[in-house]
């Protein structure tokens, strides 16, 4: 299939044409191709998310790797990488393969799997990282994401063990013995509301003691869901150091704050939680200077009866896939080399997927999307093609529509619906 996309702006720039055909940015029309009116939109290089939580194998009931697909291209994404918390854990060659053959099966955006950095997510004993590795789905991020890595032997172990291929362990950052209980924020607002609170060093701790390690050991280490003012200067002085760490912040927490748990409506509940307005600044701030490298959407689905329930009893997390977009342009404008870089370019260089985050010059893979920032939409959660409604966002007006979204020159998202 071939496409001519007529005066699109290309990250903002003047309106001109975009050819795609056999898979790739071309320089000349075909004259078969098929005609996209641009105007007025413009084309990013598909997204690319570091963490999402795809669910399958396990809990089908919350997504698939079809239906998180299918989200996620509606969402602007030609590549994801899939969380290892599922059931089975994606600890063994065996079950990332799986994943990476669901994922091409839907074929909606690359899946990418994550591996396990522990047996069963239990923090005893190294996982096969490098059956992984050399498996079929060529794993080169491995987390135990939902759980911290807390043995610092095992994660010295973990860095040395993926050096050997560029491989890079993600860290969800919680020191347990701080949160334990934890149901929110430790601040003003759990005094106020009488809940346990997860207190900023807890993650602050951990990133402190892992970009010590990487350094030690000279290794890549990436900090999952960063939340707090207090883990961006750890971050920063690490960098300032030359330590080879990568670090993500969610939407959410570029938006929301710890003050929406008082309605004790657990769709704002969430790991890490949602923290402080003074935090909220902080992560902004670092997106814009690097010291933060990407946003992350960790799309974390659940079913109604995990999360539609008492707020101690709710499972953490919140969708991400459909509003990441949104969400950061209207945080930060038309800021269309920022949002590239730090939602395709950098992810993409993180997780070592070539042909993602692209230029858009000829020649280059035709992983694109296209966004129509005037357009402004209310978030249904009704409408959304996650199997899970566990959305903040419901109600919101957001800018920004996802037109269309090519996955390797194959339309995946037109005139805004999915494709398959
Ligand atoms: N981020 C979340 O709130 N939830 C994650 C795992 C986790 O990090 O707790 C999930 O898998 O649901």
């Amino acid at each position: 299939m071939a496409y001519l996309i007529k005066g699109v702006s290309i990250l903002g720039a003047a309106p001109a044409d975009l050819f795609l055909k056999d898979g790739v940015i071309s320089d000349k029309a075909d004259k078969d191709a098929e005609i996209i009116d641009g105007t007025g939109l413009v084309a990013l290089p598909g997204l690319v998310d570091v963490h999402t939580h795809l669910r399958e194998p396990g809990r089908e009931d919350a997504e698939t790797v079809e239906t998180g697909s299918r989200a996620a291209a509606l969402g602007g994404y030609t590549a994801v990488c899939a969380m290892a918390n599922t059931s089975p854990v994606a600890d063994t060659a065996g079950v990332v393969e799986q994943v990476w053959r669901l994922g091409r099966e839907a074929g909606l955006v690359d899946v990418q799997p994550i591996g396990a950095v522990t047996v069963g997510l239990a923090g005893k004993q190294m996982a096969e990282l490098g059956a992984m590795a050399t498996s079929a789905a060529n794993v080169r991020i491995f987390s135990d994401d939902g759980f911290c890595v807390a043995d610092p032997k095992l994660m010295r172990r973990a860095l040395e063990y993926v050096k050997a291929f560029d491989g890079v362990i993600a860290q969800h950052a919680e020191e347990h013995r701080l949160t334990e209980g934890a149901q929110m924020h430790e601040g003003e607002v759990s005094t106020r509301l009488g809940l346990t609170g997860w207190p900023a060093v807890a993650e602050e701790a951990i990133i402190a003691r892992d970009v010590l390690l990487a350094e030690h050991v000279g290794s890549r280490l990436h900090v999952c869901h960063v939340s707090t003012a207090g883990s961006v200067e750890v971050l920063r002085q690490a960098k300032a150091r030359g330590v080879r760490v990568t670090a993500e912040v969610t939407p959410h927490h570029l938006l929301l704050t710890d003050e929406l748990a008082a309605g004790y409506d657990p769709v704002y509940k969430v790991n890490p939680p949602l923290r402080t307005r003074r935090d909220v600044d902080a992560l902004r701030q670092a997106l814009l200077d690097g010291v933060i490298d990407v946003v992350a959407t960790d799309h974390a689905p659940h079913a109604v009866q995990d999360k539609e329930c008492e707020w101690s009893h709710a499972r953490p997390g919140m969708l991400g896939l459909e509003t990441a977009l949104p969400i950061v342009l209207s945080i930060f404008g038309p800021q269309w080399e920022l949002i590239a870089d730090r939602m395709s370019r950098a992810p993409a260089r993180i997780a070592g997927l070539a042909g993602h985050g692209g230029d858009l010059t000829a020649g280059s893979p035709a992983n694109l999307t296209l966004v129509d920032p005037s357009a402004r939409r209310v978030v249904d959660p009704s409408e959304l093609a996650s199997r899970s409604r566990n959305t903040p966002y419901a109600g919101m007006t957001l800018p920004g529509r996802i037109v269309a979204t090519f996955l390797r020159g194959e339309a995946t998202v037109l005139d805004g619906k999915a494709v398959k």
